[in-house]
């Protein structure tokens, strides 16, 4: 990648944010000043980040609250000065960072957009020229007369947006901008991103927003703690932390369990194998994927038994379940009955799945126990989804229409 390429080069950023001193933490500030021992006790929102962004690139960034997403946006934009590393941005950056940040309260939206055309250095001629298609797309009527700090934040963020966009920016940031607007600006918003990339803009885009992230990005970041924990394909990144907040409710949910109640139908075992009967969980696409298990049912009467699998982030594949297809769990020992279900030709995508066996009660009507196994279809495709469909592509009959 050659240098003028790349717009942005980001090299072991850090921030460090003094700690905000209430109660013994404010003792604590006061006394490191006074000793001048130099440990002011500090946040570290960002901690030895390395990016680049090149031009015609769109990249997403992900994370949880406080990951540092807004700090690392606003160090690009030049509005926050690194505590560590080294910031290099080349081109005109448009930053849609916090809401209305950049704009005078006291000005109405018709003063501000002089402002900032005056701020990206545009002469009084060219801003007269641009003026109408700011407002035009803006769209907030005879608001635009009127002082911004009577606007809602969704205007603050129509005119924001407005602005940045017509100014034509080599780069623009935008911090969560589409989810404040209404649905019918956020289409607009992401008609105009999609033609600003399609031109070869670039964009880096923070959004709480998978499917924004999906459809506007194509390689994307994911921060956690300050770190950079992925980098990639925005498809797979977005998977990844999708999965990843999946595994953390499940955690939360697990540490609630009550402790195992054998009055009520329960799973005893579960596991998983592949069609020779070993213990596995790597198969190959178009393998033998077999989910057993034990079941506990304390009336000794055979239960109904559910079994699904999911991929990693939650999205359902399939589930089957034994009273739908006729088949009665046979009784092992008293209280215990035996289930397997097995997948030949297994035809999911390469991926991380899970498999859940459920157990309901005799009608099949009240689900008591849920047991969850992680397992991998192993390979490599450029197919999309889930599965594997058979498929044939055919000229079609359009030419006879
Ligand atoms: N000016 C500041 N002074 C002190 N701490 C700050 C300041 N700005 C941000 N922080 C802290 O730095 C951390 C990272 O904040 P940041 O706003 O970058 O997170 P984020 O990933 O954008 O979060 P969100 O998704 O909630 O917007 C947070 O813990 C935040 O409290």
């Amino acid at each position: 990648m050659s240098a003028e390429k790349t717009l942005v080069r980001l090299s072991g950023i850090t921030k460090d944010y003094p700690k905000v001193a209430t109660g013994g933490d404010r003792l604590r500030t006061l006394a490191s000043l006074f000793l001048r021992r130099g440990d002011t006790p500090h946040f570290r929102a960002l901690d030895g980040i390395d990016l680049e962004v090149h031009r015609g690139e769109s990249l997403g960034l992900v994370g949880e609250n406080g990951a540092g997403k807004s700090t690392l946006l606003k160090i690009i934009a030049g509005v926050v000065k690194p505590t560590r590393g080294t910031v290099g941005v080349a081109g005109r950056v448009g930053a849609l960072l916090e809401l209305g940040s950049g704009f005078h309260p006291e000005y109405t939206g018709r003063e501000n957009i002089d402002l900032a055309a005056a701020l990206m250095g545009l002469s009084r001629r060219e801003t007269r020229a641009r003026v109408d298609e700011i407002v035009a797309f803006a769209d907030i009527g005879a608001h635009i007369d009127e002082p911004i700090k009577h606007y809602s934040s969704g205007m603050v963020v129509r005119l924001g947006f407005a602005v940045a966009t017509t100014l034509k920016p080599d780069i623009l940031i935008t911090d969560e901008v589409l989810a404040v607007g209404d649905e019918s600006f956020q289409k607009k918003c992401i008609a105009w991103l999609e033609r600003f990339l399609a031109d070869g803009g670039t964009l880096l885009l923070c959004s709480h927003s998978m499917f924004h992230i999906q459809t506007l990005c194509r390689r994307a970041v994911w921060l956690h703690h300050g770190q950079q924990r992925l980098y990639g394909d925005a498809f797979d990144v977005t998977r990844e932390y999708l999965a990843y907040h999946e595994e953390k409710s499940r955690t939360e949910k697990l540490a609630h369990r009550a402790a195992p109640n054998m009055q009520v139908p329960r799973i005893i075992e579960a596991w998983i194998e592949d069609g020779e009967g070993e213990r596995c969980t790597h198969f190959a696409k178009g393998g033998t994927l077999v989910v057993q298990g034990i079941a506990h049912e304390p009336e000794d009467q055979p239960p109904v038994v559910l079994v699904g699998l999911v991929r990693i982030d939650g999205t359902p594949v399939f589930g089957a379940i034994t009273n739908e297809d006729g088949f009665v769990p046979p009784r092992l020992e008293p209280t215990r009955f035996g289930f397997a279900v097995r997948f030949e030709n297994l035809s999911l995508l390469p991926g991380k799945y899970r498999a859940r066996t459920h157990v309901m009660d005799v009608q099949g009507l009240r689900l008591f126990d849920t047991v969850e196994m992680e397992f991998t279809v192993a390979g490599e495709t450029r197919e999309f989804g889930l599965v594997a469909l058979p498929h044939e592509w055919t000229a079609g009959r359009g030419g006879n229409a």
